[in-house]
């Protein structure tokens, strides 16, 4: 009986145990996945997003005068600023470009010193001091630059300096990077000064520089060198060329992301070189100099750099961002990083845009080696162009870069003359009054987009303002598919003619917000007011 009592008391254990084996983690399970479809059918835009919302919309600049802004963007593309490299500048086209900026806004170029102030800086570039009533409030500076990236003139469709309109979109050089900026905020400003006749409290500054595109050591960095002299030491934003409105940017969201830049990627020369033997080609070495630094190139390629992506990563906060913008199934992921950061980690290495923002990269921009077909050269040298994400040092990236090369033959060697440090973080999300200045101007004139913050990809004038502010923002007020994304610096560069009359409304209302101290957006109402 006591034998048949122990037995029975055994099985028991072992059907509970066994229950309890199987039924926890499937319990557990279960618990997951509703809290997950919890975190995902709750996500919502944050209110203080929400609440920077204008109920109403509509342009500031009335239409007649938007055909002469029109007429006047399009003389300013014609204008062939090419800056190949910083020794190469068009300065016939600067003396010109110089010229028709004066022309055009007279009232902005002499004679209204009591409202405004223009000096030219490095024979091109220029710097407008905009003086406020009310000395408390920190100046804030808009940056932009004139120069343009060659062209490849047989590759266009339209002549790249005719500014053709087509009807939808304007087509130049220069139309998306960054003449749009450097006409939208004169235009903006001369509407601002003069047609509104606003009375200024907070000074500011807008700098435009000449030679962003090969350095902007003559543009920017002068700029920024006069600023300083001037006694300037501290603004309290500064807002340069940068991200932009995308579409189908981010897997899963429909809606236009208005990406931010709070920071910005360095930027890494390096050249891969060997110093091998020369000789006939018809007794070629074993391994040539070519074949050594090949193969280098070849192993910096295959074995890229880390990637990073977790909840201290800005790309984090861009997709948790996103999640109420989403479809329902990237709600869920968005809304349970936590769980899927390592899937989206890896969806992003899958574009060339998207891995951009989470690893240095890493990209052969230069191969040099030979000058005859029957000489073996002794050297062979291969250039490399990174752009070093925050998370890493330059120094890390060449020590991974040797490191992956193995090969004690091979020289990795850092050009010193041109390297740019990854940017610090600007302060994003409700806690910052200038980011929110900035998302209340962006939504007052793109409603149907939200704003994120997000890591700049490539290099800009704002390296040389770092000194002046924390708040350093990388935004330019233009829509970009992500399909159109090769136009930039590419083929066939174009703008919608609507967006450039955006443009100019958003460095408008940018002007008038950071003009208001505890300003409130336009029309702002409840949420239950829709
Ligand atoms: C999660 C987000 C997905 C991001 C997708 C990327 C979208 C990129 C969108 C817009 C980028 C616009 C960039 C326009 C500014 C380009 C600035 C530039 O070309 N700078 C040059 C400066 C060269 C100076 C000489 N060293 C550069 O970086 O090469
Ligand atoms: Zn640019
Ligand atoms: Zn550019």
């Amino acid at each position: 009986m006591l034998a048949w009592l122990t037995a029975r008391g055994t099985k028991r254990r072992r059907w509970i145990a066994c229950g309890l084996g199987v039924g926890l983690p499937v319990l557990v399970l279960l618990a997951l996945v509703l809290a997950c479809l919890i975190n995902a059918w709750s996500v919502s835009e944050p209110d203080w997003h929400y609440q920077l919302r204008p109920s109403g919309s509509g342009h500031l600049i009335n239409d007649s005068l938007f055909e002469e802004r029109l007429g006047r963007f399009q003389a300013a593309l014609r204008i062939p600023t090419i800056s190949v490299d910083a020794r190469n500048l068009n300065e016939s086209a600067l003396e010109e470009f110089k010229n028709f900026l004066q022309t055009s806004f007279p009232r902005l170029h002499g004679g209204n010193e009591d409202k405004i102030t223009c000096e030219v800086v490095s024979n091109y570039s220029f710097l407008y001091e905009i003086k406020g009533s009310d000395e408390s409030l920190t100046p804030y500076l808009l940056a932009a630059h004139l120069d343009v990236v060659p062209v490849e003139e047989d590759k266009w469709n339209y002549d790249p300096f005719e500014a053709m309109k087509d009807g939808e979109y304007i087509y130049a050089r220069g139309a998306f990077d960054d003449k749009h900026a450097v006409m939208g905020i004169l235009e903006a400003l001369d509407y601002f000064l003069f047609t509104k006749n606003e009375s200024v409290k907070r000074t500011f500054y807008v700098g435009i520089g000449h030679d962003e595109e090969v350095s902007g050591r003559q543009g920017a960095a002068k700029i920024a060198e006069v600023l300083h002299n001037r006694g300037v030491k501290t603004m309290d934003f500064v807002l340069d060329e940068g991200f932009v409105v995308l579409t189908n940017a981010l897997p899963g969201v429909q809606v236009p992301v208005a990406l931010v830049g709070v920071s910005e990627k360095g930027y890494a020369e390096v050249s891969v070189s060997v110093d091998g033997v020369s000789g006939h080609s018809s007794m070629p070495p074993k391994e040539s100099a070519i074949g050594i630094i090949s193969k280098a190139v070849s192993r910096l390629e295959a074995y890229p750099q880390p990637h990073f992506f977790d909840s201290s990563s800005v790309e984090y906060t861009t997709l948790e961002t996103a999640a109420p913008h989403s479809s329902f199934l990237y709600k869920l992921i968005y809304s349970n990083l936590w769980l899927f950061k390592n899937i989206v980690s890896n969806q992003f290495l899958e574009s060339a845009s998207t891995a951009a923002t989470v690893r240095t990269t890493t990209a052969p921009t230069l191969f040099n080696a030979g000058y005859k077909i029957n000489v073996v050269p002794s050297t062979a040298t291969a250039y490399i162009n990174h752009r070093v994400h925050p998370k890493q040092t330059i120094e890390d990236v060449l020590e991974y870069d040797r490191e992956v090369i193995g090969d004690s033959r091979v020289n990795v060697t850092l050009n010193t003359d041109t390297y740019i440090r990854p940017h610090p973080i600007s302060p994003y999300g409700p806690d910052s009054p200038q980011y929110k200045l900035l998302a209340r101007s962006i939504l007052e004139v793109f409603p149907q987009s939200f704003v994120a913050p997000g890591t700049m990809i490539a290099t800009t004038d704002t390296k040389y303002y770092l000194n002046f502010s924390k708040n350093v923002y990388r935004f330019a007020p233009t829509f970009l598919d992500i399909e159109d994304m090769p136009r930039l610096h590419g083929h066939d560069e174009r703008i919608r003619v609507e967006n450039y009359r955006e443009v100019v409304d958003f460095f408008f209302r940018l002007m008038v917000n950071a003009n208001q101290v505890n300003a409130r957006p336009l029309h702002v109402h409840a949420r239950n007011e829709l």
